[in-house]
Order: structure tokens, then C-alpha cells, then sequence
């Protein structure tokens, strides 16, 4: 019979063997931090056990780091104020720049010490590589000739028309479904109609299909927004944890409904690519569609440089990395301008005095609206959507008075950078009249201050694209709403959530039509 005094000494015996496997853990993580460390102790830095999900007081940042904003923190204890910090994990060192010198080599002069490491970027290859995840330049100059053509003015302009059109919809629902009266929204529904915009967006001047996500019966399209979401919040997940275990991945796949999730975007893919190429091969010297995959499989037709899954698996990663980036930035611009009503007030005067009436905007508007272009900027400084870019190095290389040593992360801290006292007036602020200094705004597209895009060879291939976008959007919004934050932010704070992008979390809106 199993008796009391039994159970007191089971559960003693697994909690001595708990503590002895703690310490000898502890005992082996312990000798792993210091060989890291030994092998960076020149660079000033700091050493974490544990990834735990929150903040412990007295152990972190031992054992928690926290996000961008514990790096900062990291930078300002443990850095010697050179914009360089060594970060010792169990795992390796991730060593963290945000010194101005040590970002041109990086992106620069000494780009061929380094590569996209493949533990990273390899979640972007549910079909395989692409522009975005190829390692090193050999394989980048293969997608990057094939995608670069697609985002020539022919597209930017075709684009800016698509976009005003979405947004046209989204304009069109809110009022329809509100019979022309104020209303709000909270979190979660700027955000789903930001992504409601910028995947139908993607989807006609990227694929030339239209998604139909206005459409309320059309069950294909919120299925097939569903799909890519899932694959961003979840499937890149699963592809970089269990991407190599076959057996694991099939099954992680499953149980999240990543599978599915794939199937659907496989499908929209492939017709698409099949369609493109008939059209090409039935008109070639006429082949006026101006959408992104029309262009790849174009500039592809001659050579065949891609495999068709390559082309397939660029298609995807100009969704992925298209959709949620311009959407978190319109959610920040939304707020920042709701927050300061003085700046909004400002863009719509710049809107209406160039655009009357409501007339819409086009490719060429945006050169005469410098001060809605500044709204859109400094959100991207301030909030930039990805907070940081890792390469590995390949040798031994020097990065400003540093040794690294072959094999260490590189990580380039873009929200310190941006937010960085040492480049940048009262940092800290939302000033959309810096970039109203056209020399400012010109320098810094060049001179590693401004990051929101990457630098160098591998700067994002939708810098444009993006950036056109968000302002169609956004005039066409300001033309046709006011908005007002309702957080009293001393109670309610609007947060920086991170999730594959940086996003404003618990924000609320109230909308009102402009007359
Ligand atoms: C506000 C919006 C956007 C932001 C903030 C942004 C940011 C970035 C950043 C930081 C990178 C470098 C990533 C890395 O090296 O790991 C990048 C690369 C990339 N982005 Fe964007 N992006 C945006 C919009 C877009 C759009 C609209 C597209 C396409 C339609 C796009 C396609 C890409 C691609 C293909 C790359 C890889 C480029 C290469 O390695 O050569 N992005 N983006």
C-alpha cells in the first residue's frame, strides 16, 4: 500500500534530483558564458543564463533582457559608450553595434566579412531560398537580378493607383458601415484594417490578383489573409524551431494549422505564376502588367536564373515582408498623428492645399507633400518595425578598434540607432519637421542615422514601395477623417508590442468624417 511517509520521500527525491540538475546545468552554463566571454572579453558587455519571458527584480537581466527597450538599457550599463555591446548567451555572443563607424563597415567596407546566418533566415524559406534569405552574394545577385525590375517606377506608379483604390474601400466601409457618423476603434481593428489594406494592396500590384478583402461575402479573400498571417505570426516560427526535424515540423505544422495555412498560399502562388507566364508567352513585346510577379516572371523568362520555385518563394516573401512592416507603420503614424493634433492638422492642410476636393494622389503628388512625407518618416524612425538585423561573420574581421572573431552574430541595434542622443536632436520626440530639411533627409538615407530600411547591398527592395504606400493611405485617410486618441495615456499607455514587427498595442481611435 502505498503510505504518506512513501510519497513525502518520492517528492523529496524529485526535487533533491530537481536542484542537483539545476546546478549541474547551472555548473555547465556557467563554463559555456565564460569561454564565450573569454573569447570577447575586449568588448564591453554583459552575460544572460536564460531567455525568461518576464522581468524577474535583482535577476534580470541575468535571466531577462526584455526587448528593444532592455537593449537600450543593456547600452547604457554595460556598453562603454562606444555604440557597441557584447551580449554572452549560452548559446554564443551576439555582439550588438549601433557606433556610426562600425555600421558603414559593416554595411559597407567590410560587407564581405559577413552573411545572413542561416539559423535565422532560414524560417523564410517555406519555399525555398529567396532574395531575402539567401546567405551570401553569389546566391543574392541571382534573386536580386530577377527582383530588382520589379520594383522599377512602372510598378511604384501602378502601385500608388492600387493603393488609393484600397484605401478607397476601407474609406467606403467605415462610412457605410458607421451611416457617415464618428466612431472608434480599439487594438486589434486598426491593425486588422491596416493589414486589410496593405495585403490587398500587395496582392494587386504584387500578384495582380485582387484578394476581394473588401468583399464581406467573399470567404476566398479572408481566408486568404488569414493564411498569410498565419504564416507570419506562426509559420515562420515553426519553419525556424522545427524546420530541419521532418518529423517535428509535419507536426508542428498541423497542430498550429500551419499546413493549411501553406496549402492556401501554395495555390494562389502557383495559379498566379501559371497565369503570368501564359500572358508573357502569349504577348511578350506587349507585356504591360506593371504588378511585381508580372515583372519577375518577365525579367526571369530570358535567362530562367530562378527555379519556379524561387520565383514562388519570392512572390511570398514580398508578402511576408511587405505586409506587416508598412501595417505596423501606419498603425504608428495613425497614433502619433492622433496624439499630436497639431501635425495632423498640418498634413491635412499640406493634403488639401495640393490635393483640392479630395482629388487623389498619385507617384507624382508626393514630391509637392514634404511635410506628410516627414509625418511618415519620423514614425518610421521613431517606431522602426524591425528592431534589429543580424549577419554572421564569415573570418575574422575588425569593426572599428574591435577584433570579432569568426563565427559571432553581428547584430545591428536599428531602434537604438534611430533613437541615438549622439545623431538626433531630442530623440525622443515626434518632430516631423526634421525631415522637412531636405539635406537632413537626403543625408540621412546615407549616412547610417536612419535605418528604419537596413543599409547597404541588403537595404529592403520595398524602401519605395513602402514608403509610397503609406502615403497613399495616409492621404487618402486624412482627406477623408479625423482621428483623436482616446487613451489617457498617463492611465492607459499605448505600448510597444513586439511581435514579428513592432506594433502599438491597446491603442484607441475615434473617427470622425471630414466634412
Ligand atoms: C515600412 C515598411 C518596411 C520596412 C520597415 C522594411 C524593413 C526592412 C528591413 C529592415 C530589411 C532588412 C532585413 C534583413 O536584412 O534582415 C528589409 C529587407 C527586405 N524587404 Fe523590407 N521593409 C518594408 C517594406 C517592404 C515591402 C513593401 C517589401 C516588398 C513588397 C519589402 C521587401 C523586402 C525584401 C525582399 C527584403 C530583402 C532585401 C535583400 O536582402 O536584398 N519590404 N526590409
Amino acid at each position: 500500500m502505498i503510505t504518506l511517509q512513501f510519497l513525502l520521500n518520492l517528492c523529496s527525491y524529485f526535487i533533491t534530483a530537481g536542484i542537483v540538475i539545476f546546478l549541474l546545468w547551472f555548473l555547465y552554463a556557467t563554463i559555456i558564458l565564460y569561454i564565450n566571454y573569454k573569447k570577447l572579453a575586449h568588448i564591453p558587455g554583459h552575460f544572460q543564463y536564460l531567455f525568461a519571458p518576464f522581468r524577474i527584480p535583482l535577476l534580470a537581466p541575468r535571466i531577462y533582457l526584455g526587448n528593444f527597450e532592455g537593449i537600450e538599457k543593456a547600452f547604457d550599463e554595460f556598453s562603454d559608450g562606444n555604440g557597441v555591446l557584447r551580449m554572452s548567451f549560452v548559446r554564443g555572443n551576439t555582439v550588438m553595434i549601433k557606433n556610426k563607424q562600425m555600421l558603414k563597415e559593416f554595411f559597407v567596407t567590410k560587407q564581405s566579412s559577413f552573411e545572413k546566418p542561416e539559423f535565422i533566415y532560414s524560417m523564410f524559406e517555406m519555399f525555398g531560398q529567396n532574395v531575402l534569405s539567401a546567405p551570401d552574394v553569389s546566391d543574392w545577385k541571382r534573386h536580386h537580378k530577377v527582383a530588382h525590375p520589379a520594383f522599377s517606377i512602372d510598378n511604384l506608379q501602378y502601385m500608388c493607383e492600387e493603393a488609393v483604390e484600397c484605401t478607397d474601400l476601407l474609406v467606403d466601409r467605415w462610412i457605410n458601415s458607421h451611416s457617415g457618423k464618428s466612431f472608434e476603434l480599439k487594438d486589434d481593428e486598426i491593425g486588422e484594417a491596416m493589414s486589410t489594406v496593405t495585403v490587398e494592396v500587395l496582392g494587386r500590384a504584387g500578384l495582380k490578383v485582387s484578394f476581394g478583402m473588401f468583399d464581406r461575402e467573399d470567404s476566398h479573400a479572408e481566408e486568404f489573409k488569414n493564411a498569410v498571417n498565419l504564416l507570419v505570426s506562426k509559420g515562420l516560427l515553426v519553419q525556424r524551431f522545427f524546420g530541419k526535424n521532418p518529423f517535428l515540423y509535419k507536426w508542428s505544422q498541423r497542430l498550429l494549422g500551419v499546413d493549411k495555412a501553406v496549402s492556401i498560399v501554395n495555390r494562389v502562388l502557383n495559379n498566379s505564376i501559371v497565369d503570368r507566364k501564359k500572358e508573357l508567352e502569349s504577348d511578350f513585346g506587349n507585356f504591360s502588367k506593371k504588378d511585381i510577379l508580372s515583372l519577375l516572371v518577365k525579367a526571369n523568362a530570358e535567362e530562367k536564373t530562378l527555379t519556379d520555385m524561387e520565383l514562388k518563394s519570392n512572390s511570398l516573401i514580398f508578402l511576408l515582408a511587405g505586409e506587416e512592416t508598412t501595417s505596423s507603420s501606419l498603425q504608428w503614424v495613425l497614433y502619433e498623428l492622433a496624439k499630436h493634433p497639431e501635425y495632423q492638422k498640418r498634413a491635412r492642410e499640406e493634403i488639401n492645399s495640393v490635393l483640392p476636393n479630395k482629388a487623389k494622389p498619385n507617384y507624382e503628388t508626393v514630391q509637392a507633400l514634404p511635410f506628410t512625407t516627414g509625418v511618415i518618416l519620423e514614425a518610421l524612425r521613431l517606431h522602426p518595425p524591425v528592431f534589429s538585423v543580424a549577419k554572421q561573420t564569415v573570418k575574422n574581421v575588425k569593426l572599428g578598434d574591435y577584433e570579432i572573431p569568426k563565427n559571432t552574430l553581428v547584430t545591428v541595434f536599428i531602434y537604438g540607432v534611430n533613437r541615438s542622443k549622439e545623431y538626433w536632436k531630442d530623440p525622443e520626440e515626434y518632430q516631423p519637421d526634421r525631415f522637412m530639411d531636405m539635406e537632413l533627409r537626403n543625408k540621412s538615407q546615407h549616412d547610417f542615422t536612419f535605418l528604419s530600411f537596413s543599409m547597404g547591398q541588403r537595404k529592403c527592395i520595398g524602401f519605395q514601395f513602402a514608403q509610397l504606400e503609406a502615403c497613399m493611405i495616409l492621404v487618402r485617410l486624412l482627406q477623408n477623417f479625423e482621428f483623436t486618441l482616446l487613451n489617457d495615456e498617463s492611465k492607459e499607455k499605448v505600448r510597444a508590442m513586439k511581435n514579428v514587427t513592432i506594433r502599438p498595442a491597446n491603442l484607441k481611435l475615434l473617427i470622425k468624417p471630414t466634412k
